[in-house]
């Protein structure tokens, strides 16, 4: 499988101001399960608005988004599903992805049942145990009942994660969703995605502006600015030999790097 983002740009025009703003400008961009890929850039660069596009939340201005060849904003009904299946969001939690008032069990549950992934309630808390295993919390039961306030921020980015898995997804676009996390946390977190690679065979497009985490986790790194990206390739290359200067100057800036 791939995924595709092809000459993509995306423009916001509001009606009041008179400057459209071009968050992304001509993005290409592949993803493949197995994989991980990082989108790396200051604040406002596009990151974000890219993730948008490949979540097909955001329709591109012009380019488009592919998976296999197929372009995301041609597909019928029954295909845009199975897309919106296979690519999913891991977002911050502060961002309020998890409703306060929903226990694990039902903001897990709710989200198989939504899209027929399980069947009557005693497959639906099976599959709800399954994901939350997987994420490392054991025992499930323990979590279930839990609101998303009885949890620990890494707890929560775990539940994410397992909503997310829980659909069996190819590639799951997260979004700045370790940075809000202290940093054994967010070790752990790593490692849960790590391992849930090298497990389910799930690949990640990991948007941060967090360059150490990069460095630890990713295989293929993107460099975005201004809406562009500058250059990318294979992490090590870009870690040991950056080809452009703003990207030199983001490793240089970075505080842990050794
Ligand atoms: N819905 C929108 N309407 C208008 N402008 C927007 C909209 N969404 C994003 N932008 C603008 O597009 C540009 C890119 O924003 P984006 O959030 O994609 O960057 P980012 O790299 O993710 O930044 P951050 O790390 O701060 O989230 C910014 O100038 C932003 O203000």
């Amino acid at each position: 499988m791939l995924l595709e983002a092809i000459d993509v740009s995306k423009t916001f025009r509001s009606r009041r101001s008179s400057a459209p703003v071009h968050a992304v400008q001509n993005a290409t961009l592949q993803a493949r399960p197995g994989e991980f890929v990082a989108i790396v850039g200051e604040s406002g660069s596009g990151k974000s608005t890219l993730a948008r596009l490949l979540l097909d939340l955001l329709d591109p201005s012009e380019g488009s988004i592919q998976l296999d060849g197929r372009e995301v904003g041609s597909m019928d009904r029954t295909e845009r599903r199975a897309y919106r299946r296979s690519v999913q969001a891991v977002l911050q939690d502060p961002a309020g992805s998890l409703n306060p008032r929903k226990r694990v069990a039902q903001a897990i549950g709710e989200v198989i049942r939504l899209h027929g992934m399980a069947r009557g309630s005693a497959e639906t808390r099976h599959r709800v145990t399954e994901v939350l295993e997987l994420v490392g919390m054991e025992p499930a039961a323990a979590f279930m009942d839990r609101f998303p306030h009885e949890l620990s921020g890494g707890q929560r980015q775990r539940v994410l994660i397992a909503r997310a898995i829980a659909l069996d997804p190819r590639i799951i676009v997260a979004d700045e969703a370790v940075s809000a996390l202290d940093a054994s946390v967010k070790a752990g977190v790593l490692a849960v995605m790590a391992d849930l690679k090298d497990r389910l065979g799930v690949g990640y497009v990991f948007i941060t502006h967090d360059l150490p985490v990069v460095q630890k986790v990713a295989d293929h790194v993107y460099v975005m600015r201004h809406g562009r990206i500058l250059e990318h390739g294979p992490k090590d290359e870009i870690f040991a030999n950056p080809s452009h200067p703003y990207t030199r100057e983001l490793l240089a800036a970075s505080p842990a790097l050794p």
